[in-house]
Parts: structure tokens; sequence; C-alpha cells
């Protein structure tokens, strides 16, 4: 494809609150937007790759902050239970029997998934990360990569931190910035004071953010105040860990003190609300958190807690639970649940390049919606139809860094028959309780 695209469309989401309905283009040079407009583009056009899709929206990519992308390979293996019964009963025995090989074709399943749902950064924390990104790199994604750090024994400590670095010297950047990296100290629960130290000072060295569940559960909260004095973002504060560049994954049972520990730090939270509501956690305070100045972006977690990697979905329940919770309509609207998805998600995930709009100077990462989908008729509010009634299904086109990596609702980076091969040829060799 020349290096000079013009994408003519029939509808344009620059920003969430900033939106083109009817004719419009976006003009890219390699991976980054020169410009958009309404009408037709009057530049000279002879140098140019012309794309026409008047039947079709442009939207910004969409950003998964939260999740573990190969657990695709437990997606409905343990069903129904809580948190921590489903992390030591059926998630940790399954883990174990973890490979190389399994975790590089979960995660190109994951990328299928996530690509032709319209999801064009993602984060990871998980095990055997260099396969993950070996995924990432092929199938065209953006991905913010972290090897997920457990500290139950010493020499898991020293080893999560040399993989760290070394992972760091390997991907960081890497996709022509497409990869970068964070390091991933599990939770409190699982990485002792002292590691979470030795992790802090690693991002210092490395000038890495970090990414932590934390807060998930009642029970976490009431086991740090038993162990510690203090909640777990309590804790964290007290090593200093937030005095460092740090994204939250979950905060479902957070007071106004950790609240105003997570604003002060400017620490970044991935709210995830499907996963949270299916693995029975709660339902964190997005919108009072939001008020507190907080940058709150929308995640999955893993297939396994979710049980899918749909962004779509994310961002309606986002817009919708949260009224119903607080019994107002106007809790989280669409433009703002959109912006969480986009604009706040990039800044969410300390995203190196692109601020999750469609302006000039931004990263070409694009998603196309089909505007003859019954789920957009009518069009009074394009935003409204994106967040209230559209689905992934919705999805026809996307390109990343300004590169087509789905055509017509498929992805044309990643070999979908083999992965499927692949994935039943893997799983069924796994053993379940
Ligand atoms: C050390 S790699 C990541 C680790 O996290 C586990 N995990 C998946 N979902 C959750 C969640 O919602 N809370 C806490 N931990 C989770 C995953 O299974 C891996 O063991
Ligand atoms: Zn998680």
């Amino acid at each position: 494809m020349n290096q000079r695209v013009l994408l003519e469309v029939g509808g344009l989401i620059e920003t969430p609150t900033s939106v083109i309905t009817g004719p419009s283009y976006i003009l890219w040079n390699q991976s980054t937007i020169e410009e958009t407009g309404a009408g037709e583009y009057l530049g000279d056009r002879s140098l140019l790759t012309v794309i026409r899709r008047r039947n079709r929206i442009a939207m910004p990519g969409l950003v998964n902050t939260h999740g573990h992308a190969a657990m695709t390979l437990f997606r409905s293996a343990g069903d129904d239970v809580p948190l921590e019964k489903w992390l030591k009963e059926k998630i940790y025995p399954l883990e174990r029997q973890l490979t190389k090989e399994a975790v590089y074709w979960g995660t190109q399943l994951a990328c299928w998934e996530m690509l032709t749902s319209g999801t064009t950064c993602f984060t990871d924390m998980y095990f055997y990360m260099n396969e993950s990104a070996r995924a990432v790199h092929e199938s065209g994604i953006r991905g913010v990569l972290s090897i997920g750090l457990l500290g139950f024994t010493e020499e898991m400590q020293k080893q999560g931190l040399a993989d760290s670095k070394s992972h760091y010297e390997t991907w960081h950047g890497a996709g022509e910035g497409r990869i970068s990296v964070m390091l991933g100290p599990h939770a409190p629960y699982t990485c002792p004071p002292a590691f979470l130290l030795q992790i802090t000072e690693l991002s210092q060295l490395l000038d890495l953010p970090m990414q932590i569940h934390l807060s998930e559960t009642a029970y976490e909260v009431a086991e740090s105040y038993r162990q510690h004095g203090t909640s777990p973002i309590g804790l964290m504060h007290s090593l200093g860990v937030l005095n460092r560049p740090v994204l939250a994954a979950h905060c479902v049972h957070v007071d106004d003190k950790d609240i105003s520990l997570l604003a002060a730090h400017d620490v970044r939270v991935a709210h995830n609300p499907q996963s949270n509501l299916k693995l029975g956690s709660g339902i964190a305070p997005a919108v009072k958190m939001r008020q507190a100045g907080i940058t709150l972006g929308l995640g999955t977690d893993g297939a396994a807690s979710n049980n899918n990697l749909d962004m779509f979905e994310e961002l309606r329940l986002a817009a919708t639970l949260h009224k119903g919770v607080l019994q107002d309509a106007t809790a989280i609207t669409a433009p703002e649940a959109l912006e969480m998805a986009t604009v706040s998600g990039a800044r969410a995930v300390f995203r190196p390049t692109g601020d999750g709009t469609l302006t000039a100077g931004a990263v070409a990462d694009v998603v196309l919606l089909n505007l003859e989908s019954p789920r957009f008729l009518p069009t009074y509010d394009l935003v409204s139809n994106i967040v209230y009634s559209a689905s992934a299904e919705d999805v026809t086109d996307v390109f990343v860094a300004g590169q087509e990596v789905v055509r017509k609702g498929e992805p044309v980076t990643l070999d979908t028959e083999q992965i499927r091969y692949q994935i039943e040829r893997i799983t069924r060799n796994f053993e379940r309780k």
C-alpha cells in the first residue's frame, strides 16, 4: 500500500465529542494522521492510495487496558466461582500445564478476537511473554506487555526480575513502536513487600511503568488490613510504589482515602466491569474515581473471567451499569464511555504513541463500522449508536499504525484455520479438575 492513504468514509468520530456525520475523510502518511475533514478531500490525489468506504464510519481503535491474552485457552474452563477459588482451584492447575507453544497460540487467538472486534491496543500480563510478544508482533496489533511477576519464593523473584529486564531489552519499542513493555507485579497478595520494592527500583532504572491488580475483592482488602494494617492501595503508597507510573487493575473495593491516594499519584485505573461481575467481586466506584480526576480506561480482563475480549460489551456495560447502581441516568454518558475506551485508555496504558483520537498528529489506529448495519439506523447520534446499540459484528475493517489488519471482518495477518487447529489440539491435552 502507498505510504499516503486517503480513507473516505460516511461518518467520522475524531474524538467522542468531535463527530462528523456524513461524508468525511482521513489522510495518513505511513503511521501518522496528517489531516481529517468533512466532505471531499480537496488536495492533490495523484500520489495517494484512495480507499472509498462511504458506507462505513471511522472511529479510533479501542484500547483494552487490562487482560491476560493467552487465557483464551481457558475460556469456559472454570465458571461461576469467586476469584480466590477460581484462581486456586481452576486456573492455577491449568496454568501449571502451560507451554510456550500454548501461550503463543492462545495469544494469537486473543489477537484474532480483539482485532476483529475493534481493539487496536491492549495490555497483557502473563507467563511466557516472549511468545505473546511474537504473536502480537505478527498480528499487527499494538501491545503493552508485562511478564506477570509472582514472588512466592526468592528464586521466583530473582528470575522474574531478570526475565523482565531481558523482555524490556528485546521488545520495548519493537514493531516500529507497536510493542511497549511494562513491569507486571501480579498483586500485593502474590508479591511480598520486599519484592515490590525491587520491582519499583527496576521500574525506575528502566524508566518503565508498572501494572498490578489492586483491591479486586473484599477478601483481598480484609486480608491486607489483617496482614499489613492497611488497604492494598495504602500498602502500595507506604512502599513508594505509587511514586512510579502505575496502572492499577480493578480497584473495586476502594474507600475515600484510597481514591485520594490514587488521584494524588496520578495512578491510572483499568475498570473491568464484566469480569468483576462474573467473578462476583463487585462494582468499582467508577464515577467517584472519575470525579476525583483519576484516568479510567476499560478492560476485559482475561477470556476465562469475562468470557470474551469484546470491548463493545465493556463500553455498553460501563455506560449502563453505573446508571443503575447510582440511579442516575447521567452517571456515565455515551461520549464519556467512548472516551474511557479510547482517549483515557491510551493515557491509562502510558501509551508512548497516540492519544486515542483520529486527529492530525495521532497514529492511524482506525476502526471501520458498517453504517448499513440495522444497529446504525437511524443515525441521530453516532456515538450513541456505537455505545448503546453497535456490536463487534459491525466492525468491518481495522488499521493499526496505518496498516490494514482486518479486511471485511477477517484478519489479514493471522491464519485463522491454523489458530483453530492449534487451539483445539493444545486444549484437548489439558487436564481439568
Ligand atoms: C502472573 S501472570 C497473571 C496471573 O493473573 C491471573 N489472573 C487472571 N485474572 C485475574 C484477576 O481478575 N485477578 C487476579 N489475578 C488474575 C492469571 O490467571 C495469572 O495467574
Ligand atoms: Zn487481571
